[in-house]
């Protein structure tokens, strides 16, 4: 009898419970805060963008919870912040959408970056399909956005009419590549089309970033996964085209590959456009200049982006 009198009656089941979920979410709190206090607020697994669904206790935490415990953020700054990332105040961080998650580990690495007196400086992959505009897109974004670094990628392949060596790319012979790559020279590297090989050089766009400028890669999918690898902060970007027609007409339009290569080409691109959910952003390319405003915008982080 002794011992069943000292047994927790259920209402006091209930208690501990919500004691214990109470202990762990201010232990959760705590946890979140020193990480952010630490100033590595990228290794919070909750805004990992490979995690799906992020679970355990730091995906309980609501949203509010969370941007509070960063030091200097206040209620109004807390909701300056969620209209700005498009978040709404009721989400827990465990309920986030992929993007918003995106957003919001950007919003804390930019403060970040500002707290330590450096400007939030931006490495932007641009990738999509053969044909769809991205050399378009980056070529409008060089002549117009002069703030913005384009990267000149290497490559094996021969120049196409009009194209300057050192502007559109480096140009190299295998026995060239085959060096950059030994010497660590190269970000990373690829052979697009099972034709000729890629690589964007590393030096440019570490100094670049140093300097506080923001970086574009116009590289293949291949290219973005291992920049995502080296580099997790880089943010991607797939350019679509309004349809599969249209990216059909303008690589036939270009006129600068023969049938067998446009082929080729053709199933690389279903395989592209397979993996668009891979990326952070996606941008159609209906209009050249929009579709760079649009990209340019994102370097910028100056507006909500259009998916979440
Ligand atoms: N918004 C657009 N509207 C109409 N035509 C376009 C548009 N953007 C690009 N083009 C045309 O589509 C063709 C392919 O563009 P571009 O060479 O820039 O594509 P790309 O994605 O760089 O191709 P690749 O990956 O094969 O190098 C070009 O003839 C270009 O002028
Ligand atoms: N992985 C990389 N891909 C690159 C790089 N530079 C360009 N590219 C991609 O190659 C294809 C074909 O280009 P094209 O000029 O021959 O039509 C295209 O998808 C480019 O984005 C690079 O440095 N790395």
């Amino acid at each position: 009898m002794a011992e069943l009198g000292n047994r927790p009656t259920p209402p006091d089941v209930d208690r501990v419970a919500a004691s214990r979920a109470a202990i762990a979410a201010r232990r959760a709190r705590a946890a979140v805060k020193a990480t952010i206090a630490s100033g590595d607020v990228s290794s919070l697994t909750v805004l990992d963008r490979s995690s799906e669904e992020p679970e355990g206790i730091e995906g309980r935490l609501r949203v509010t919870e969370f941007l509070l415990s960063v030091p200097a953020i206040g209620t109004t700054k807390m909701h300056e912040a969620l209209e700005r990332l498009a978040i709404s105040p009721a989400k827990r961080l465990g309920g986030l959408g992929k993007h918003q998650r995106v957003r919001l580990r950007e919003y804390l690495v930019d403060r970040e970056a500002a707290n330590h007196g450096r400007r939030p400086n931006r490495l932007v992959v641009l990738a999509g399909p053969t044909a769809v505009g991205k050399g378009s897109v980056a070529g409008y974004i060089r002549e117009n956005y002069p703030d913005v670094l384009l990267s000149v990628s290497a490559t094996t392949r021969s120049p196409r009419p009009g194209e300057v060596d050192g502007v559109n790319y480096f140009f190299v012979d295998d026995a060239e590549f085959d060096r950059m790559i030994g010497a660590g020279e190269l970000l990373e590297w690829a052979t697009v089309h099972n034709a000729s090989r890629y690589g964007t050089p590393r030096r440019p766009i570490e100094q670049a970033l140093e300097a506080g400028r923001s970086v574009l890669l116009e590289i293949d999918l291949q290219g973005a996964r291992s920049v995502r690898a080296a580099m997790p902060e880089a943010r991607l970007i797939f350019l679509l085209p309004p349809t599969w027609e249209e990216l059909v007409r303008r690589l036939i339009g270009r006129g600068t590959e023969d049938s067998a290569e446009q082929q080729r080409r053709l199933e690389t691109a279903k395989v592209e456009l397979a993996a668009q959910d891979e990326f952070d952003y996606r941008v159609v390319n209906s209009d050249v200049a929009d579709a760079a405003r649009e990209v340019v915008d994102l370097m910028k982080i100056r507006t909500a982006p259009s998916r979440s």
